[in-house]
């Protein structure tokens, strides 16, 4: 009891290590999960011989790529790597000779006599291995480069060809953290792979040379090598293993740094002092993340204190053998100078081998995670092609859609049937957190239903071709991309395959709004949209907006999305571009509106109200607001009630809205579609007002 008490007390080292500030901000520790762990062991109990059997795969993988970035160049270095083996082979072998000529009887002119030709091949030698190696250099230094940015691609076309699913994953995130050193990791993997090439042949041609001395040395070079490799493997994996524990606690730490120099809180850093208060924290952070690069080297130290003391031993080892050799007439003098020469060159050959070959196994370990990345991306990729759709399609049916958010075990939707026809204006209304942008989102095919089906002209958007489905709807969402890139790049983007169309542009400008934006922009369609670059310009949010939507106005696709699309605009100008989007479903297209303005709503053709992800109602505002204790016409009357005289407000359900609606104002379900709803007093439309409980 006593043994296993005790051990129960003891806390895991990541509680112990955690700081304050990652429960205060985060809620918990930042290090990756128990899964991690068990994976971390697998790697702890990788040998030597593992490594040594993992070694081609590794230089595969590495020279596989190298071919695809520059052929020309990897011949290149291969071909002046091989011969830098030859060419330190020949060296040594003439250095032999040139002692043996000059450890021989004779006069000394003689024996010098008889060195010079052994001498000039060693010179020759070495010049030659200088410059195969600087032939080496530069065509490593062509490939390199190459390669990282082949690897990168492959790196971010995993982040961008995925599922929104995906994106939206904190397992997906991890993999995709783990993977970005893999990149520049690919591309060190080149050179080391030709360091080790050097080292492999620099290591066999001094082998080879001792062992025509004498076979007994050989195994004793190998034993010197095998503690530094050792222990060169053991600390790379603890730097591994540690760099992914830590990576979201230094994800974490960057991201504060992050919130602290961005312009979008730099307001709220110093009226409210966030600054000094994350600043704190930053430094908490900081420190935590000391004390395991302070644990990193202390374990260092110990693991190349124990692996230099074996090799000094193992180095003993060998000149004793050789010194026994001499002792016993074994060995001449001469030979003994090249075994002391091939001695040194063959265990520094080695040692350098073994530091690369090291190198060489903890970048393939980040490019393992890259492949691991590209893996897991490949099952979560957006799928190539499909049943083919409608260029303009009829209609678009939700059959008894029920979807919940991975992670989640509230569906977001349930059981929804709904059809939008072309043509028409369909407006999504509801409370927040309802279901209208899930809706939505399912609508652009960003996800797909758990249960139900979403059909475009009676093909089941799960079988479609995506790319076709994509190109059918243009997007203006709440959170839309605010480009960092010029006025005019921020509109043909909607339309990355048509970006010169002039005509189209200018079209887009006039519908937007941007036109009026134009003028005031110093250098007009050639402004940068960026204040963090030299000579950008910052437009306000509405302004912004205006760009939103003229995106999607290029994009001229025949479903429109608009998902709180004038949330920033003032009043005229939101009016306008109601009255805009809807003259869009007058040219055919169809026109998907998600809003809490409901007077911006009542003339859509259809009203779908949802509330905690059901369609509750479904109708023309009139029959909506006929409904006696509808949600709509609660909600209706609410925002309405706001734009009321003071004075006039009557409480709940007495309100002026109410008496607009059921009072002598209230227009009859008969009347007609476009007369809009009276407020009482002569207020504003409620339009203009934010749903009275939105977030
Ligand atoms: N990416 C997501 N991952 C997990 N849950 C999500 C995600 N997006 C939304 N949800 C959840 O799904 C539900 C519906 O959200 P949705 O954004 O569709 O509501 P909404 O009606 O558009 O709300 P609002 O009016 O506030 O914009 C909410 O409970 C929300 O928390």
């Amino acid at each position: 009891m006593g043994r296993t008490g005790r051990r129960r007390e003891r806390r895991p080292a990541t509680e112990r290590t955690t700081s304050t500030s990652e429960e205060a901000l985060f809620g918990g520790p930042l290090r990756y999960d128990t899964r991690w762990a068990r994976h971390e062991q697998a790697f702890l109990r990788l040998g030597l011989v593992t490594v040594a059997r993992r070694l081609p795969a590794m230089v595969r993988g590495a020279v596989r790529l190298a071919w695809r970035a520059d052929r020309n160049a990897l011949l290149l270095v291969g071909a002046a790597e091989l011969g830098r083996g030859v060419t330190q082979a020949v060296g040594l072998l003439a250095a032999n000779e040139v002692l043996r000529a000059l450890f021989a009887a004779g006069p000394i002119a003689e024996r010098l006599h008889t060195a010079l030709p052994a001498l000039v091949l060693a010179t020759a030698a070495s010049v030659a291995t200088t410059l195969l190696a600087c032939a080496s250099v530069a065509g490593t230094g062509r490939v390199e480069p190459k390669v990282e940015r082949l690897a990168t691609e492959q790196y971010l076309e995993c982040a961008t060809r995925v599922e929104l699913g995906a994106v939206e994953d904190a397992e997906f995130h991890r993999l995709l953290d783990g993977a970005q050193f893999g990149a520049a990791s690919c591309r060190y993997m080149v050179g080391h792979c030709v360091s080790t090439l050097n080292g492999l042949i620099a290591f066999v041609a001094a082998a080879g040379v001792l062992g025509v001395l004498h076979p007994v040395l050989l195994p004793l070079l190998v034993l010197i090598a095998l503690p530094r490799t050792w222990g060169a493997l053991r600390v790379a994996r603890q730097r591994y293993v540690s760099t992914h524990t830590w990576m979201e606690h230094t994800r974490a730490a960057r991201l504060l740094g992050h919130l602290l120099t961005e312009r979008t809180a730099a307001q709220e850093v110093r009226v409210h002092a966030v600054g000094r208060f994350l600043l704190g924290h930053y430094r908490t952070m900081s420190e935590t993340a000391e004390t395991e690069q302070t644990r990193l080297a202390r374990h260092r130290a110990a693991t190349e204190l124990a692996a230099a003391a074996m090799a000094g031993a193992a180095s003993l080892a060998t000149y004793g053998a050789l010194a026994a050799l001499l002792l016993a007439g074994a060995m001449e003098i001469s030979v003994a100078g090249t075994a002391v020469l091939a001695i040194r060159t063959g265990s520094s050959s080695l040692a350098a081998l073994v530091q690369h070959v090291n190198r060489l196994y903890e970048e393939s370990l980040f490019v393992g995670d890259l492949d691991r990345l590209i893996a897991e991306a490949g099952r979560r990729m957006i799928p190539e092609g499909g049943l083919p759709l409608p260029g303009r399609p009829r209609h678009v049916r939700f059959e008894n859609v029920t979807f919940t958010y991975p992670g989640s075990d509230r569906p977001a939707l349930r059981e929804v049937d709904l059809t939008v026809e072309t043509g028409k204006v369909v407006a999504l209304v509801g409370e927040n957190g309802s279901g209208k942008s899930t809706l939505a989102k399912l609508l652009a095919g960003l996800y797909r239903p758990d249960s139900g089906r979403v059909l475009w002209d009676g093909v089941d958007a799960a079988e479609a071709d995506r790319d076709d489905l994509f190109s059918r709807v243009a997007l203006v969402t709440q959170d839309f991309q605010r480009w960092p890139f010029t006025a005019e790049s921020n509109v043909v983007i909607g339309l990355p395959s048509r970006p010169g169309d002039r005509e189209r542009l200018e079209d887009s400008a006039a519908y937007s709004g941007v036109d009026e934006v134009l003028p005031t922009l110093p250098k007009g369609w050639r402004t940068l949209l960026a204040r963090q670059f030299r000579g950008g310009h910052e437009l306000s949010g509405g302004q912004w907006q205006r760009f939103g939507i003229a995106r999607a106005h290029y994009r001229s696709a025949p479903v429109l999305i608009c998902d709180e699309p004038t949330s920033a605009l003032d009043p005229r100008a939101e009016i306008e571009t109601f009255d805009r989007i809807r003259g869009l479903a007058g040219t055919g297209r169809t026109v998907v509106l998600v809003t809490h303005r409901l007077a911006s709503v009542q003339h859509a053709d259809t009203i779908c109200v949802l509330r905690r992800g059901r369609l509750v109602e479904q109708g023309t505002h009139r029959e909506l607001m006929a409904l006696p204790g509808g949600l709509y016409r609660e909600l209706f009357r609410m925002q309405a009630d706001q734009y009321a005289e003071p004075g006039t407000h009557a409480g709940p359900g007495t309100g002026a809205a109410d008496r607009g609606a059921e009072g002598p104002a209230v227009p009859s379900p008969a009347a007609s579609p476009e007369t809009p709803v009276p407020v009482a007093g002569d207020g504003p439309a409620p339009g203009t007002a934010p749903l009275a409980n939105s977030g």
